[in-house]
């Protein structure tokens, strides 16, 4: 201390500008720089301390020669000083006040270059900002910071040591410290004041953000009200999609219960069907094998049936080629007043006929047929008798079934039926269709021809077409003795027996009828239904030809009693010349005159040789018929016993085989 320190007079005074920002913008207080670390400045200035301590005498010696010219200088130093001090105090004070919270967003800070470290750092820091609509400079601040004491958050210090008012250098250096501080101070302040001064740029800028943000936000809502619209559309289309969605969910549930129970289906079904595979597998080895034995078996039955027929026409054979069935009808309900005949039926085949009349000797006819029917046999029983012979056409023979007898004994009763009750025409019919069909199982097929033919005083008419009157009976061949057909006649192939039975009434109700004393309706002419069965037998290359005539002939009449004389003479010619042929071949004469009449010429291949006849005897029960009774009995017996032998139609003519190809 030796050494006496220089006025500083030379150092440059610190700016002291107030710690409040005048700047309307400005908001806020901000710090006192801290007195840095090691500076040699402890805790709060002592200058101040020492400068309050000038008071007095002592102060006078420590005023600068310059400032001490007079009273008032030394006033407004001190006051200066005092003011200085203070300044330092108001920073100290200022700087311990807390900083009030931001209201308005941190403007960034310019860089203040400054040397010390600490300055930097606070420098760094971002400045209070005011908040961005405050009115700064006229918001005042906060009331709690202009009331408050400036020491009061400040820690009571420790006694500072004090600076010897001689020691000027130390003094200087306090100064210096203190105008280091205040540059500092001021430095940040100028930092600040640039700050502040860009917050109108960036207030501008902000304006202008905002208002782009506003049109943005305009935009935004605009946008906001179409997504809004669209959100709506999108959700009543999410709300119609989450509809459709859940009855698809229904169905796709039903359908994949459906889908279970038809994969249960087809697994049982699968399983069926392996079985029945299997079944099936089993039964077609089982197939063949049968198949096997069918063939067999139908070799069998070939062997069987052909056997059959064989011994069947033995049979028809030893019972007779020409077989004579004799019928007693019953008398109608208008007829019981009329006398009856004697009639004994002594067994199946024989009868007894005696006259009761008592002006005639009392007789008693025995006769003998194949079989007696007696009044009350049904037409069951009587065609029963005359099936087999169906069977014997069928194999291939030649047959014909006719009635003979005088007029209203029941010929077409026989023959046709009546009363409801099927004769054996319509019978022949069903049961040749019925045997058509069983030979159909066994390799036999059979085509039916039919012709229906009348022949009325020895003229031929066509009885499905009566305007046809150039009917002939021709020889099939001049090789053939026997062959006939009838030329120009209409032939029917008959498929079923419907349309047979129809024929068969077309040309019934073409025939010719009338009124006698025996019947009201009676047959005046002989109508002869044909039947040609052509066979075949694919497997076997077989044929056969057979041939049905169904024949009802005209009653025989008494030429007494007749009122058509012609007519009756024409009946009972051809009647007469039927008998006489059939007495030649019971004869065996040479010749047999079938030429005599058209009946026994039209009926030659079936009366004599090759074929097999059936004869229906029919006679009236009553006395006054006795005569004809009797006669038509003599002339059945005697024809019984021609027994001839035919042989089966086994070739015929190579027309007759093409017609079967046909
Ligand atoms: N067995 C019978 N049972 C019941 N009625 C019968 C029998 N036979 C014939 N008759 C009846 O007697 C009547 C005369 O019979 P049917 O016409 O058959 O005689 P017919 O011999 O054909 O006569 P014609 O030669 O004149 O034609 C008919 O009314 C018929 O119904």
């Amino acid at each position: 201390m030796s050494k006496r320190l220089d006025k500083p007079s030379g150092i440059p005074k610190p700016a002291m500008k107030p710690i409040v920002a005048s700047s309307s913008k400005t908001v806020g207080v901000l710090k006192a720089p801290q007195v840095p670390s090691g500076s040699g400045v402890t805790g709060r200035f002592p200058l101040s301390r020492d400068l309050t301590n000038l008071r007095g005498g002592r102060l006078k010696r420590a005023v600068s020669p310059d400032l001490g010219r007079s009273k008032d200088l030394n006033a407004r130093v001190k006051l200066r000083r005092s003011r200085s001090f203070n300044d330092i105090r108001d920073v100290k004070s200022v700087n311990s006040l807390k900083r009030p919270a931001a209201t308005l967003p941190p403007i960034p800070a310019k860089r203040v270059a400054t040397t010390s470290n600490s300055v930097q750092s606070r420098a760094k820091a971002p400045p209070t900002k005011p908040a961005i609509g405050a009115t700064a400079g006229t918001k005042p601040l906060r009331p709690e910071t202009k009331t408050r004491p400036p020491n009061a958050d400040l820690p009571k210090a420790a006694p500072v040591e004090r600076i010897k008012p001689y020691d000027y250098k130390a003094r200087f250096n306090a100064l210096l410290e203190k105008h280091k501080i205040l540059k500092e101070k001021f430095e940040i302040q100028q930092g600040q004041i640039a700050d502040f001064e860009n917050v109108s740029e960036q207030y501008e800028e902000a304006q202008g953000e905002l208002q782009k943000t506003q049109q943005e936000l305009t935009s935004m809502k605009i946008d906001n009200e179409c997504l809004q619209k669209t959100n709506k559309a999108q959700l009543d289309q999410i709300k119609n999609l989450t509809n459709d969605l859940e009855q698809t969910r229904a169905t796709l549930a039903s359908l994949e219960s459906e889908m279970l129970k038809l994969q249960h289906d087809h697994r049982e079904m699968t399983e069926r069907k392996e079985s029945l595979e299997e079944e099936r597998n089993f039964l077609t080895d089982e197939n063949a094998s049968m198949r096997e034995d069918l063939e067999a078996c139908r070799e069998q039955v070939f062997a069987a049936v052909t056997e059959r027929k064989e011994l069947h026409n033995q049979m028809m054979d030893l019972r007779g080629n020409i077989r004579v069935f004799c019928r007693v009808r019953p008398p109608l309900e208008s007829e019981m007043e009329r006398q009856l005949c004697g009639w004994q039926y002594l067994d199946e085949a024989s009868l007894e006929i005696s006259s009761t009349d008592p002006k005639l000797k009392c007789q008693k006819l025995n006769f003998s047929f194949d079989h007696v029917f007696h009044p009350r046999v049904s037409q069951d029983e009587v065609f029963d008798n005359v099936s087999p012979l169906i069977q014997s056409a069928m194999d291939g023979y030649n047959v014909c079934i006719f009635a003979y007898g005088q007029t209203g004994s029941g010929k077409t009763y026989t023959m046709d039926g009546g009363n409801g009750q099927l004769g054996v025409i319509p019978r022949t019919v069903n049961l040749l269709f019925n045997s058509v069909k069983k030979y159909k199982h066994i390799g036999w097929e059979y085509e039916i021809k039919a012709t229906f033919l009348e022949i009325y005083n020895e003229v031929l008419y066509d009885l499905l077409d009566p305007a046809i009157t150039d009917l002939e009976i021709r020889m099939v061949s001049a090789t053939s003795k026997s062959e006939v057909y009838v030329s120009n006649i209409t032939e029917k192939t008959v498929h079923s027996i419907d349309e047979l039975h129809y024929w068969i009434d077309v040309a019934k109700s073409n025939r010719a009828t009338a009124c006698t004393v025996g019947n009201e309706r009676s047959s005046r002419s002989h109508a002869v239904i044909q039947l040609k069965l052509h066979g075949i037998h694919k497997g076997k290359e077989e044929r056969c030809l057979g041939t049905i005539n169904l024949v009802d002939l005209a009653g025989s009449e008494s030429p007494k009693t007749s009122t058509r004389m012609e007519e009756t003479k024409k009946i009972n010619k051809s009647l007469s010349e039927l008998t006489n042929v059939i007495i030649a071949l019971l004869n065996k004469q040479d010749h047999v005159p079938y030429r005599n009449s058209k009946l026994t010429h039209l009926l030659m291949p079936s009366l004599g040789g090759n074929s097999k006849t059936l004869m229906f005897i029919n006679v009236a029960p009553f006395q006054d018929c006795h005569a004809e009774s009797v006669k038509s009995l003599r002339f059945a017996a005697s024809v019984n016993s021609i027994k001839l032998r035919v042989k089966k139609n086994r070739g015929y003519h190579n027309s007759q085989i093409a017609d079967i190809s046909n």
